[in-house]
């Protein structure tokens, strides 16, 4: 594990390989409730969640030479380039010091799987899909009230057209490996979490 740098941060030490970390990607469309389930996870199963938008909107906060261009691709709805989202995933895992990962909003589109791919080696163990209708999601990022810069009804409809036209193929692509675990995220927040916790729960196999 990394040494204390500075308030609440640490060295990333070592290399992705050497860590060989457990990743679930946590994928959906915006306002599907990918954050809200993975606190639950986090708080049953001992996950460390990182939210790829969460560390993006940290970069423009920290005066980062991307800012501006992260900021302005957030305002749009478009995906922001790899190698960039892919640091920042990088160093945030080296510096947890933990070895299992929820990532959550990655990759979304077919340029983030396959860069993420060459450049960590890691597959993930399972991809986590929250289905649910745009009529639902739209109410919930309205209601959302977080301020974000990117929840009004203009953006709105530009992050659902991106992930019907990127993120969706890359859930049909590892839906053809058998990794897809689909849970009707248009129901409450508890029943959602019912559903998910059945599949990070260690099945009960019946012995010989
Ligand atoms: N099952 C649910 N039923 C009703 N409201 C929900 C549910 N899950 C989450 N919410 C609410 O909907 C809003 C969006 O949820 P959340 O931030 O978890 O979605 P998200 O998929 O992480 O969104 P984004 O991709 O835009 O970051 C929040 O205000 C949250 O409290
Ligand atoms: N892999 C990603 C993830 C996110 N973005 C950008 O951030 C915005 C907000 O993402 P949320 O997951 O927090 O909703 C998203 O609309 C993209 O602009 C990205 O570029 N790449």
């Amino acid at each position: 594990m990394g040494e204390v740098v500075d308030a609440g941060k640490k060295e990333a030490n070592g290399s992705l390989a050497d860590l060989n970390p457990t990743v679930v990607f946590v994928l959906g469309g915006p306002g599907s409730g990918k954050g809200t389930q993975c606190a639950n996870i986090v708080r049953h199963f001992g996950f460390t969640h990182l939210s790829a938008g969460d560390l993006l909107r940290a970069e423009i906060k920290s005066g980062s030479e991307n800012g501006t261009m992260i900021s302005n691709m957030i305002k749009e709805g478009k995906i922001v380039p790899s190698e960039v989202t892919i640091k920042l995933l990088e160093r945030a895992m080296l510096e947890n010091g933990n070895d299992k990962f929820l990532i959550d909003g990655f990759p979304r589109n077919e340029e983030n799987r396959a860069a993420f791919e060459a450049v960590t080696k890691i597959e993930p163990s399972f991809v986590l899909f929250f289905d649910c209708s745009d009529e639902e999601m739209e109410r919930r990022l309205l209601g959302r009230n977080q301020g974000r810069e990117d929840d009004n009804i203009e953006t709105i409809r530009k992050r659902f057209k991106v992930f019907q036209d990127s993120s969706l193929p890359v859930i049909e692509y590892y839906n053809s490996k058998g990794k897809v675990r689909k849970i009707d995220a248009g129901r409450p927040v508890e029943e959602v979490y019912e559903s998910v916790k059945a599949i990070f729960e260690p099945k009960n196999e019946k012995a010989d």
